[in-house]
């Protein structure tokens, strides 16, 4: 699991470590983890001795860090300069650490045609709203030629406790952080800033409080997760999981959300609506019910509303389906057509699975503020509705009501943003509640497999929602292994 503290939390572990280490150190462990992940990015391309490193400092720790990591590489050999965004306030330690290690320091940017790294210091934790226009332009003329940005602790700019960037920002092709993740370096639209993500331990763990604000589930969490049926399962126990989909407009929305729901570890799938005999034709494993789903037969677990269009039958299936006492996963047109007491009335778990628009919709908000805002969305939601959300898109977050972790799905891709691959990931996170996972569980494994599928599917070509479907069994594996 990969863990992430907010910036408050972060300060308060570092002062409490601080205060049983000796003055400096987590500068110092910093600095040289950073050298390590700076003389690794130099040699991929050469090596240290006779580098080029542009260090553009700012006035805070976070420049400080880059100052004594720029030593740290001069010592070796590489010419390191460093521009001084506020050169009488810069980290007086780290400047003289540069100067006496043949390093030297410009108020001016200079050639940046040989440079060969640039190293981003400018802000980390402490940064807020975006660069000022002196550090953008800065930023802007440093990063124009060829070589690599490495942003130190977050790149400067992006907001590090939500994700937001609300204004110029560092794109960096890689970023090292200290101690522990912070939001924004998992949430986009800060994420794609980040470039690949390197941490360095400086020995907060133990300070940091046991649970995160944020976390994203790795390999091994997931298959820790995976329903796997014992010797005595039999297709009952392994649990059913029913689908109200489709519509005579959209039938295929039916066929896509059983695919997902064949391939999540239910032990069947009941579907319940107009598009039966496209269902059966399909997949004739599925039990069909054409009426409503009340009528259909019991299940362990519903998925209502991909393509249920607007009819009067699609709003009676929503609300049959809220009225049940089992996990219910609302999607799409469920989502326009729930009642949202209803909701917030039940006692079985709910997951709600909205795209931005959707989320701007529940909340009466503009889709670019959820976009923006992301964390703060889903939250939110999670709030209003008394429900487990899942906020599809780039990094699909996933909350609960109360104050568990919001998980941060790192599998995506954006060959997801395709027709019907929302129904497939409906299908198969209700087939998951069905078989008995708990609601954040079943919608973090579900956004992973998918996101998974998507990309072995994908193999960096477009996908239609159908491959993503049938590639499931192949992502389910990969986990397994
Ligand atoms: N926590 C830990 O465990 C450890 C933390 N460590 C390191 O310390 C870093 C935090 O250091 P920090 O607190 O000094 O803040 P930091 O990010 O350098 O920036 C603050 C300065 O930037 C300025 N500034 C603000 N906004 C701006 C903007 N939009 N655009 C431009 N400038 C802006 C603002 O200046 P002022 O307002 O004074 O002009 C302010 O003084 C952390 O990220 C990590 O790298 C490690 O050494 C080891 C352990
Ligand atoms: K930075």
């Amino acid at each position: 699991m990969r863990h992430a503290y907010s910036v408050d939390r972060v300060r308060a572990a570092e002062r409490a470590l601080m205060a049983r280490v000796p003055e400096g150190a987590l500068m110092r462990r910093a600095a040289a983890g950073l050298a390590v992940v700076c003389g690794d990015l130099l040699r991929r391309n050469g090596r240290v001795y006779g580098s080029r490193v542009l260090l553009l400092v700012g006035s805070g720790d976070n420049g400080g860090d880059t100052l004594y990591a720029g030593a740290a590489l001069a010592r070796r050999g590489a010419g390191v300069r460093a521009v001084l965004t506020a050169p009488d306030k810069a980290h007086p330690g780290g400047r003289a650490a540069l100067l006496a290690a043949g390093g030297r320091v410009t108020g001016a940017l200079g050639d940046i045609g040989t440079v060969d790294l640039v190293v981003d210091g400018i802000t980390g934790i402490g940064g807020r709203g975006g660069l000022r226009p002196d550090a953008e332009r800065l930023v802007r003329e440093a990063t124009a030629g060829r070589a690599p940005v490495l942003a130190v602790d977050l790149p400067s700019g992006v907001e590090a406790d939500t994700g937001q960037v609300l204004g110029p920002a560092v794109r960096a092709d890689a970023t090292v952080t200290f101690g522990t993740y912070k939001p924004g370096l998992l949430i986009d639209p800060a994420a794609e800033h980040a470039g690949a993500l390197h941490l360095v331990d400086i020995g907060l763990g133990p300070e940091l409080p046991e649970r995160p604000d944020l976390e994203a589930l790795q390999y091994a969490d997931v298959a820790a997760l995976l329903p796997v049926p014992s010797g005595e399962s039999d297709k009952y126990r392994r649990g059913v999981v029913g689908v109200a989909a489709g519509s005579e407009r959209y039938p295929g929305a039916a066929v896509l959300a059983v695919a997902g729901a064949l391939h999540g570890g239910a032990g069947a799938v009941r579907y319940a609506g107009p598009g039966a005999d496209a269902v059966i034709a399909r997949f004739p494993e599925t039990l069909v019910h054409p009426g409503r789903p009340s009528e259909a037969g019991r299940v362990q677990a519903w998925v209502v509303g991909p393509g249920l269009g607007d009819s009067s039958a699609s709003a009676t299936a929503v609300a049959d389906v809220l009225a049940s006492d089992v996990p219910v996963l609302v999607d799409a047109d469920g989502l326009r057509l729930m009642d949202a007491d209803a909701v917030r009335a039940r006692t079985a778990p709910t997951v709600l699975t909205p795209h931005a628009g959707e989320a701007a919709a529940l909340l009466g908000a503009a889709r670019a503020e959820v976009e923006a805002g992301r964390l703060g969305a889903v939250r939110e939601l999670a709030a209003r509705y008394r429900a487990t959300v899942l906020l599809k898109g780039s990094t699909t977050l996933v909350a609960q009501d109360g104050d568990a972790p919001v998980r941060v799905n790192p599998t995506g891709t954006s060959w997801l943003a395709t027709a019907g691959s929302g129904d497939v990931l409906s299908g198969l996170t209700g087939s998951l509640l069905a078989a008995g996972l708990d609601p954040r569980d079943a919608a973090s494994v579900g956004a992973y497999l998918h996101g998974l599928a998507a990309r072995r599917s994908s193999d960096g070509a477009p996908v239609a929602a159908r491959d993503v479907a049938e590639a499931i069994p192949a992502a389910w594996r990969d986990v397994y292994a």
